[in-house]
């Protein structure tokens, strides 16, 4: 990528020396060589010489070629070099013929410069852009969760998606200017600073130099205000993202609750604020150009008028115009640069938001390796909160102390907002104790890398995740470098396997396909299956609470006992059936643990467990 860079600048460069400096240098010392118009000037000098005298008629010349006079040094040495080659009869012919031959050849030059130089640098940008999308990626896989609950999905997306993109347009937009423009500029004043020694005449570097700032100070003003319209023009793509994400994670609940005008409403109402801030970006980016165009006119002139009442020889004057206007061009173009890369910046600092996020749960810099778990679970005097977007802090669990021998299976109850689900996200870490600390057989969570810890705990969600992919790949997602028939034995073990036959394509089916009709059931002996083959030794499981019909529920119920065996298990659970099959049951409530005991003793002397229990029968 460095190498690519440098190649990119390195071409930069001689595209700016062969605009900047060549294209001028050819009309002001080249032309006159070709016309010989040195050669005819030292005839009217011989003539002169003749009829006034030498020095009258130097005097003359003086007066009559004042700057060509300085020129012809110059040309002198070019036109010495050719009579010297080919002989002072052949050199005008060569010499027409090697201008001839220079002008497509350095055209041709500067073509192979302008577009390599192009090609490298957009290479370069897009490698470093995409470290930044894949940091991004990766770092939103290691945020903790507090960083999503608090943020909508959409709005991520867009700034991985749109912002991105962004990005890249920037890259793409100002790689073909960002190294030519600054090296022509600098080229150009090359040339302007020699033409002012070489004539002892420094008014068009002057006027050059001076008008700089001009140029500068509105630049920098429009930059700023188009970076805010441009943060502005981010974030309500962001919001319409998120629009569009709720829309269709929701179209079930749009059209029951007649929904869908009022969701347009709030996307059209989006659309317009994010139009009025593009809007205002195109004036912010598109008032930069005609203000440096306006000032180049100026300058020129200037110099128009200079140039004429100085007696300036046509040349010389063209050749100043050519190398202001090659001051002037790539001033507007490094405009353009500036406001393109202040557009760029907003949609940066929209990244940058997710990859400076703190990222919470880390690996311990010196972790313990853990083989054979048996899956002892203790708790100590764990408390837990979370953090609001306002930093608020909602208590969750409060002073939680327990023992959980292996193979144990605990139902966990208690009234909604309890702590039942903090209490089991706090397992395999997806959020760390505030204060207290929790054991996997007597090994602190923390001391374990994170991925040793989750390779342990299987977690079987209330409603089944599948990803893109076919049936097969959903399963082996549960430990990727199970055999074929360990696979199919685990859709057995979940009763899956004889409805997955029955599918079109049997395993191989794809599950996004929209002829794979799963039913949520089915969906569900999946992610049943995958929590069999990843055989993990401790089981997290959040019962369903969606209907499922009841014939299907009770066999779902029989799979997810079979899982259970052997396991230490967690259960967040919603039914009576479910809690009479644990070995223990917890009461949560308002974030402690009120109850702990068996189904018998607790409904013998706990009196909120009763009425959950009364509350599930009718
Ligand atoms: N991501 C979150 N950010 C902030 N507060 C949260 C978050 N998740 C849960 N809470 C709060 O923490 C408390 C415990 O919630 P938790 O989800 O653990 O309860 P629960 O017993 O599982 O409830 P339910 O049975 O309704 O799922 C509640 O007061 C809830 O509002």
């Amino acid at each position: 990528m460095k190498s690519t860079f440098i190649c990119g600048v390195m071409a930069g460069i001689m595209f700016a020396i062969l605009s900047g400096f060549g294209l001028p240098f050819m009309v002001k010392t080249v032309f006159p060589v070709i016309f010989n118009k040195g050669e005819r000037i030292l005839v009217v000098e011989q003539a002169f010489a003749k009829h006034v005298g030498d020095e009258e008629a130097n005097k003359l010349l003086d007066w009559a070629f004042h700057d060509e006079m300085a020129n012809l040094k110059a040309t002198d040495k070019i036109r010495q070099y050719f009579v010297d080659q080919v002989g002072e009869k052949r050199a005008p012919k060569a010499m027409l013929i090697a201008a001839c031959i220079l002008i497509p050849l350095a055209a041709l030059l500067r073509g192979i410069a302008g577009f390599f130089n192009t090609y490298w640098i957009t290479a370069a940008g897009l490698s470093v852009l995409r470290d930044i999308q894949q940091s991004v990626f990766v770092k939103l896989q290691r945020l903790p969760l507090g960083f999503f609950s608090g943020r909508r999905t959409g709005d991520l997306i867009s700034r991985v998606i749109t912002d991105s993109n962004m990005l890249q347009g920037v890259v793409t937009t100002i790689s073909n200017d960002l190294i030519k423009q600054p090296f022509t500029l600098i080229a150009a004043l090359t040339f302007l600073i020699k033409d002012s020694l070489e004539n002892k005449d420094s008014f068009f570097l002057i006027i050059c130099l001076l008008s700089i700032p001009v140029v500068v100070v509105p630049i920098r003003f429009l930059g700023k205000q188009l970076m805010r319209k441009a943060a502005h023009m981010q974030r309500e793509s962001g919001d319409n993202s998120a629009v569009l994400a709720e829309t269709l994670g929701a179209t079930r609940e749009i059209r029951a609750f007649n929904l869908e005008e009022m969701m347009g409403q709030r996307f059209l109402n989006g659309i317009g604020r994010w139009t009025k801030f593009h809007l205002k970006v195109i004036k912010y980016r598109y008032l930069t150009p005609p203000i440096i165009e306006m000032v180049a006119a100026g300058v020129v002139a200037f110099a128009l008028g200079y140039g004429a009442s100085h007696h300036l020889s046509l040349e010389r004057f063209i050749g100043v115009v050519v190398a202001l206007y090659m001051c002037y061009d790539p001033m507007k173009k490094l405009g353009e640069i500036h406001n393109r890369l202040k557009q760029g910046e907003a949609s940066l600092d929209r990244l940058e938001m997710i990859l400076n996020a703190e990222e919470g749960v880390t690996d311990p810099p010196q972790p313990v390796s853990i083989s054979k778990v048996e899956g002892r679970v203790s708790f100590k005097d764990v408390n837990f909160s979370y953090k609001d977007q306002e930093g608020r802090e909602i208590p969750a669990l409060r002073g939680i102390s327990l023992e959980v021998p292996a193979g144990q299976v605990v139902a966990l109850v208690g009234p909604s907002g309890a702590g039942k689900t903090t209490f089991a996200s706090m397992i395999p870490r997806f959020y760390d104790p505030v204060e207290g600390s929790i054991r996997l057989d007597d090994v602190d969570l923390g001391e374990l890398r994170l991925k040793d810890l989750r390779d342990h705990i299987t977690i079987v969600p209330q409603e089944a995740v599948l990803f893109s992919g076919t049936i097969f790949e959903n399963i082996k997602l549960g430990r990727m470098n199970a055999s074929d028939e360990e696979v199919k034995e685990a859709a057995r073990q979940a009763h899956a396997h004889d409805f997955i036959m029955m599918q079109p394509h049997g395993y191989d089916t794809q599950v996004g396909e929209r002829g794979a009709q799963l039913s949520g059931g089915q969906k569900q002996r999946i992610s049943i299956a995958r929590a069999f083959l990843k055989n993990a030794p401790v089981l997290i499981l959040d019962e369903a609470t969606s209907a499922l019909d009841s014939e299907a529920e009770s066999r779902i119920q029989e799979e997810l006992a079979d899982l259970t065996r052997g396991r230490t298990t967690f259960i967040i659970a919603h039914r009576f059936s479910t809690i009479r099959i644990a070995d223990r049951i917890l009461v949560f409530e308002g974030g402690k643990i009120v109850g702990d005991g068996t189904f018998q003793e607790l409904q013998e002397k706990h009196h909120l467990f009763r009425n959950l229990l009364e509350m599930q029968r009718h």
